[in-house]
């Protein structure tokens, strides 16, 4: 774990002394947008790639949309490997990862440095990487999808609308609540290195996981009939809670499945056309049990829990799924 200063690498762990060991999540800092045809990265088929962890809730929103909307023989995709130690993100291929697809590097931190020498800042994951210039388009994931959402309706024909225009008011309106309490919460639970700070976040988390099982026992998703943006942004940090942030990150007042409506929303979700494949619970658990030194030491992986998302989700009678 560590970062890039002025285009050098530095192994180095969150740093929590400035804010009363509250984790504060840094600002992606690739913000280009990927589209029209008279932008600087035009929606070309074969041109650009994904940089993702299967592990990394983030990176995972880009897949499920990249499936969602038939974009996978457009936009390729190289894979980490799932265990993030000293160097960062690697691509270590006896690890569960492809390998650097496009520039055949050792390190996620070169394809930073690729794209700017002097790049000082963290070396996340996922990333849009434009082949024809060399260069990240983009490497915030809510700016990703959202891209991926339009920008190649008229390459592929799919006009899937995650984003519909009638539903954007309650579509912001989740993801201004769920990103701190439930994304980002989970984190600032786990990342926490203050007993306040972790309750602070503790309970911020459960708070909103138990508004929107109120909410879901009336909604089949987060904005009505409609799957959405909102739901795969929640969706990511759903279908790792009982694995890794129930223990890990000790976001433990309950298990989602004991929540009976957002665990049948899980599951609906885990099984729409292209999402299990989007799924690997090995990176996942791999990842964050044998990554976080500071938090699990030994490195141990559990190996439950053993969660069954293929069994009947009960969410019909809410009502008729709609697609926008
Ligand atoms: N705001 C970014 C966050 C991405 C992010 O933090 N990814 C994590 C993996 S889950 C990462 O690569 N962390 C490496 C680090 O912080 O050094 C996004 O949504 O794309």
């Amino acid at each position: 774990m560590g970062l890039l200063v002025d285009g050098v690498w530095q192994d180095r762990w969150y740093d929590t002394s400035t804010s009363d060991g509250r984790f504060v999540r840094e600002d992606a800092q690739f913000r280009h947008s990927m589209g029209s045809q008279d932008s600087e990265f035009p929606a070309e088929s074969g041109r650009y790639h994904l940089y993702v962890s299967l592990a990394c809730p983030w990176a995972h929103r880009t897949l499920i949309v990249r499936n969602l909307k038939e974009l996978q023989s457009h936009i390729d995709v190289s894979v980490v490997s799932p265990i993030m130690l000293e160097n960062g993100w690697t691509f270590a291929k006896d690890e569960g990862s492809t390998g650097d697809m496009v520039q055949d590097k050792a390190l996620m931190h070169q394809i930073y440095s690729a794209a700017e020498s002097g790049y000082s800042g963290r070396v996340t994951v996922p990333v849009l990487w434009d082949k024809q210039s060399n260069r990240i388009v983009n490497n915030e994931s809510s700016e990703i999808i959202r891209m991926l959402g339009t920008a190649f309706n008229e390459v592929t024909g799919n006009t899937l609308d995650l984003y519909p225009a009638s539903l954007r008011g309650s579509i912001e309106n989740w993801n201004d609540r769920i990103y701190p309490a439930i994304n980002n919460g989970v984190y600032r639970a786990g990342f926490a290195s203050t007993q306040e700070a972790y309750a602070e976040a503790y309970r911020e988390v459960f708070a909103e996981l138990d508004h929107i099982e109120a909410h879901l026992a009336g909604s089949r998703f987060l904005c009505g009939d409609t799957l959405t943006e909102a739901d795969v942004r929640l969706f990511t940090t759903l279908i790792r809670f009982d694995a890794v942030y129930h223990g890990h990150f000790k976001c433990n007042r309950n298990r989602l499945e004991d929540f009976s409506n957002i665990a049948g929303y899980i599951r609906e979700i885990y099984q729409l056309e292209g999402i299990a494949e989007t799924v690997d619970f090995y990176h996942i658990k791999t990842h964050y049990y044998a990554s976080h030194g500071t938090i699990n030491p030994t490195g141990v992986v559990p190996l439950g829990p053993d969660i069954d998302f293929d069994r009947p989700h009960g969410r019909d009678a809410l009502g008729v799924v709609s697609a926008a």
